[in-house]
């Protein structure tokens, strides 16, 4: 360009004033129309997420869409959201037209004024070889011009994106927790809930309210409560999902002054939805690659999968949808047998599979984890029966805890009044099994006592 501009200045000074009032025009334009681009790109790519999001939100939910043949609705839905994002889009193709029609008229303007600046001021020495080579170069200056400001201002408006994900780097961000914790923390697993209050939100009132409880070590301690009784948030507070006030120990440390990632690591917990990864089995168990395949074997054994299992190569699907709900469970406690924490919490891990399959997952826990402290959030009272201290909330607050046999003696509890609710049958079959569970634990105290 500075080659072309020098040849033009040497056969026609004067067309220096021309480029320069040319291209003070274009520089204006461009400000001009890199603001509007920016500012469109923005609310087009604002006003693209909703269309994937909708798209998504359908594809997982299909089969409830199409048994609730609620196929039109989504379609007029999707329609809206993608008029708008047309709109912006339209908008976008339309200043883009707009700005490359007045970079042209510019252009055109500019070789003309190089054309008649040599017709007018032809004062006959001029030779019509300069003149040929100054228009053609005169034109592939504009274009090169013309090139150069067309991708300047779309790099510059496809940074947009680039700002967009800058913005999540800018997001408040969990604070780290203090120093790390000792090395085969915890050994026990006593937990303590001292004076705990938890908020989502500061302004709120404290979804759990003065909680203090001790759980002794190895000990297995249903969780029940009505829906919204703060079972879950009690999960939160011991992996301080959000803010408490108060303490909770593990093994008399404090886990608000450790690490938060050391906290959450040596504690297994087995949610309601299980997540399993769309790859081998083994990667499903093992994704740091810690343990060695006898030892992944071995934990398949443990939670009786091992008959189901050919392979570990074998492939899981997306969400595990080629293993049953049961069995995606038992592969999640394959998971916490492996990493060998002395605490387990499973988050209304069996709410979704038969009554067998809880047994048979509860037994296994019985006997994998006996050592383990046991913290089991159920909605179906049978699960717990059998559990060491049984905690019943009601609207954030302990109301009762102890032993199910002995909470079932006071007709006029929460836990004997839950349980008369199940029915005769029901009724009866639980307070057998926490009557047994019961006569093993004298048995297992006595025996303690006199070995003492
Ligand atoms: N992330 C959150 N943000 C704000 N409030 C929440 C949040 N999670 C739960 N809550 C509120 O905390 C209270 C207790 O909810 P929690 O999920 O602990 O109950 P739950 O006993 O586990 O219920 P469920 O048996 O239905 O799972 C409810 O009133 C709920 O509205």
């Amino acid at each position: 360009m500075i080659g072309i501009l020098v040849m033009i200045a040497i056969v026609n000074p004067y067309m220096m004033l021309t480029t320069l009032f040319c291209g003070s025009f274009m520089y204006i334009l461009t400000i001009i129309y890199l603001n509007t681009a920016q500012a469109i790109k923005r609310l087009e790519g604002v006003t693209r997420s909703p269309v994937f999001s909708h798209v998504s939100a359908s594809m997982a939910g299909l089969f409830t869409v199409r048994a609730c043949g609620a196929q039109d609705m989504l379609r007029a839905q999707f329609d809206d959201k993608q008029d708008v994002h047309t709109s912006a889009w339209y908008l976008t193709l339309v200043t883009n037209t707009a700005f490359s029609i007045y970079l042209s008229l510019f252009s055109a303007l500019y070789v003309l004024i190089v054309a008649y600046t040599f017709l007018l001021m032809d004062d006959g020495t001029t030779k019509s070889g300069d003149v040929g080579l100054a228009i053609s170069q005169g034109l592939i200056l504009v274009n090169m011009v013309q090139h150069g400001i067309k991708m300047t201002t779309e790099v510059v408006s496809q940074m947009i994106s680039v700002e967009r994900v800058l913005q999540f780097t800018k997001l408040p961000q969990e604070a780290a927790g203090g120093p790390p914790a000792p090395r085969d923390w915890p050994q026990r697993a006593r937990l303590v809930f001292k004076d705990l209050y938890l908020r989502y939100d500061r302004e709120a009132e404290p979804v759990l309210k003065n909680l203090n409880i001790v759980i002794e070590s190895g000990w297995k301690v249903g969780v029940v409560g009505r829906t919204g009784a703060g079972k879950s948030s009690l999960i939160s507070a011991l992996f301080r999902l959000a803010p408490i006030d108060g303490h909770v120990y593990i093994d008399d440390v404090d886990t608000g002054e450790i690490a938060l990632k050391d906290l959450r690591s040596r504690i297994s917990i087995i949610p309601q939805e299980p997540v399993l990864f769309s790859a081998s089995l083994r990667y499903n168990l093992d994704p740091f690659d810690k343990y060695s395949d006898a030892e992944i074997w071995k934990a398949l054994e443990q939670v009786e999968l091992k008959q189901s299992v050919t392979s570990l190569s074998a492939e899981v699907e997306a969400g595990g949808a080629n293993f049953s709900a049961g069995q995606r469970q038992l592969l999640c406690l394959a998971r916490a047998a492996l990493a060998r924490n002395r605490l387990l919490v499973l988050d209304e891990a069996t709410a979704n599979v038969d009554p067998n399959t809880d047994a048979l997952i509860q037994k296994s826990i019985r006997k994998h984890f006996a050592d383990c402290t046991v913290l089991t959030v159920a909605h179906r009272l049978h699960t717990v029966a059998d559990s060491d201290r049984v905690v019943v909330m009601e609207a954030g607050q302990i109301v009762e805890c102890g032993h199910p046999h002995d909470l079932l003696q006071n007709e006029n509890g929460y836990f004997a009044k839950m349980v008369n609710q199940l029915g005769s049958a029901s009724e009866q079959s639980l307070r057998e099994i926490a009557q047994k569970a019961y006569l093993q634990h004298i048995k297992y105290v006595d025996a303690d006592d006199h070995a003492q």
